[in-house]
């Protein structure tokens, strides 16, 4: 069997990858999942070309302050099960989530952060961004339990951009269970063989890969719940990078 091989000809100028936009995203292919009620996710399995999101990989790794903070979880002290960094922009409301109030560090700390979001900006247009929540899982013992970014200061449909460095982990969505509808208790009231199957998918997975992107949209965080769940294989570091847009305080200015 021959192997065919690329001929390289020396002095010859490489020729573009039509595929690859600019220096650091790829011009990729997007899911679109329509959870319903007004909530979606849209993925970009192969948003950033593979080395510069190992290069991104290595700075984020050794130059992020990271810290693995004490929270509070149904009234109980314990260590985060990630580390964590959090960066915003100036003048914002503070960010407190499980009885913590991280650290906030400036875009101007890390001016690789600030290349990052451009990229994130560039393939979501129309989307903006100001605070950035980081997280490194040492292997497959860190996690994030099921939860939701409903925090009022994103206010009510938060846009949240989650992209995904280093290791593979699995990201799991399901729906909230909501109080029955009048027609649910109805159809409780039928014989089983007269009900209707209503058959709406109420947990969807992402196998969130190195350079992936994963966006939560519209109501997804007050109809849904999402986690990225312990692994006993997995050994590798994965860095998460989630983008959201901290709504300023009524009546606030706005820092230029
Ligand atoms: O690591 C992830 O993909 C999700 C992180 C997350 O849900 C969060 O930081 O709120
Ligand atoms: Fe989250």
């Amino acid at each position: 069997m021959s192997l065919r091989r690329l001929k390289v000809t020396e002095g010859e100028p490489a020729s573009p990858n039509p595929n690859v936009d600019g220096d650091d995203t790829i011009k990729a292919k997007r899911q679109t999942v329509v959870l319903g009620n007004g909530s979606e996710v849209v993925f970009i399995p192969r948003l950033i070309s593979f080395d510069q999101a190992w290069k991104w990989f290595d700075y984020l790794d050794t130059q992020i302050a990271w810290t693995r903070p004490t929270i509070r979880v149904f009234g109980l002290s314990c260590l985060q099960p990630r580390d964590t960094c959090y960066v915003v922009s100036p003048g914002l409301p503070q960010l407190v989530y499980s009885g913590y109030q991280p650290r906030a560090y400036s875009w101007d700390d890390h001016p690789l952060l600030k290349q990052i979001l451009e990229a994130v900006h560039k393939a979501l247009p129309g989307s903006s961004f100001n605070s950035l929540l980081l997280n490194r899982y040492k292997g497959g013992n860190d996690y994030v339990g099921w939860h939701s970014d409903d925090e009022k200061l994103y206010g009510s449909t938060p846009e949240i951009a989650s992209l995904t460095l280093g290791c593979d982990r699995e990201f799991f969505l399901k729906k909230k269970k909501p109080s029955k509808t009048v027609q649910e208790r109805r159809d409780e009231q039928e014989p089983a063989s007269k009900r209707i199957k209503r058959n709406h998918a109420d947990q969807h997975s992402f196998m969130l890969k190195h350079g992936s992107l994963l966006v939560m949209r519209g109501y997804t965080q007050r109809d849904w719940m999402h986690s990225v769940p312990k692994r006993s294989k997995v050994e590798a570091t994965r860095i998460n990078l989630t983008f959201r847009n901290v709504l300023e305080e009524p009546g606030a200015t706005a820092a230029k």
